[in-house]
């Protein structure tokens, strides 16, 4: 969600103020999302990187944050009722506690749907997810016991007893953040912007990048609609990527 704080330069705001127009527009991209029968959106709300931003408008986010979903937690007949599923995916510890708190309980109230998915990436970056699954699936493939690796110097390795941890892609999906849901098939940055900005780096290997102009609190129908016109455009190519893959 790329571009709130230039969009408040744009109109003279505050940025507070550019990231609750974001937030706004989120709402209004799910809504058209779950009209055209996208099963899985996953938005990208804030990155381990964010966290070194000025200390007040990482408190602005939190707070901002946790006014939205304890008023999601709120709404909880219709969301049941539309049956949509919420999933916090990253370090959540990292999180202010309320906030933790309150996505924790977004996650628990809607468990049991299934009919729509929405995945908000808070305190995520591949660069931390990656290296999470390496460790995980070493130390689940090795029953969690520290073990000598093969010159006998313990390197912290985690192994299967031949000094080599043997784990695969299998593994790796199994423990990462996003394992929970299918790779994307689109991923939208909005402001023009072409960098992936360590966001979802092992699950794009095929997937659509679509940039277009709207700095993100911009973002509407019309983006929305041409993002799938250009994912139509590329179906074949891309299900033929897939499948060399
Ligand atoms: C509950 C929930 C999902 C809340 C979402 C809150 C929200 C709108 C978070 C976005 C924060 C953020 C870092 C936006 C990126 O724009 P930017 O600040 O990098 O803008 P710039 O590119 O113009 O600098």
């Amino acid at each position: 969600m790329d571009g709130n704080r230039r969009f408040a330069k744009k109109w003279k705001l505050t940025e507070g103020a550019g990231h609750k127009a974001g937030f706004l527009a989120l709402m209004s991209i799910l809504k058209y999302c779950y009209e055209v029968g996208v099963k899985y959106v996953t938005v990208y709300a804030f990155s381990l990187d964010n966290f070194n931003r000025r200390p007040d408008e990482v408190q602005y986010v939190m707070e901002l944050m946790q006014e939205k979903i304890e008023g999601f937690l709120k709404e909880l007949t219709l969301v049941n009722k539309y049956g949509v599923r919420v999933l916090f995916i990253g370090d959540l510890k990292r999180l202010y506690e309320p906030v933790r708190i309150a996505a924790e309980k977004a996650m628990e109230a809607t468990a049991k749907n299934t009919n729509t998915y929405l995945l908000v990436c808070v305190a995520y970056t591949s660069s931390h997810e990656i290296p999470r699954a390496i460790y995980e699936s070493c130390q689940e493939k090795s029953g969690g016991t520290r073990v000598m690796n093969g010159n006998g110097s313990d390197n912290g390795d985690y192994s299967n007893g031949d000094g080599h941890a043997k784990i695969n892609v299998v593994d790796m999906e199994k423990h990462m953040y996003m394992g929970v849901a299918p790779d994307p098939d689109i991923l939208v940055r909005s402001s023009g912007e072409t960098r992936l900005s360590n966001f979802l780096l092992w699950q794009t290997t095929n997937c659509l990048l679509y940039s277009p102009k709207a700095l993100w609190p911009e973002m509407g129908l019309r983006e929305v609609v041409w993002g799938i016109l250009e994912f139509q455009k590329n179906y074949k190519y891309l299900e033929k990527k897939k499948k060399q893959a």
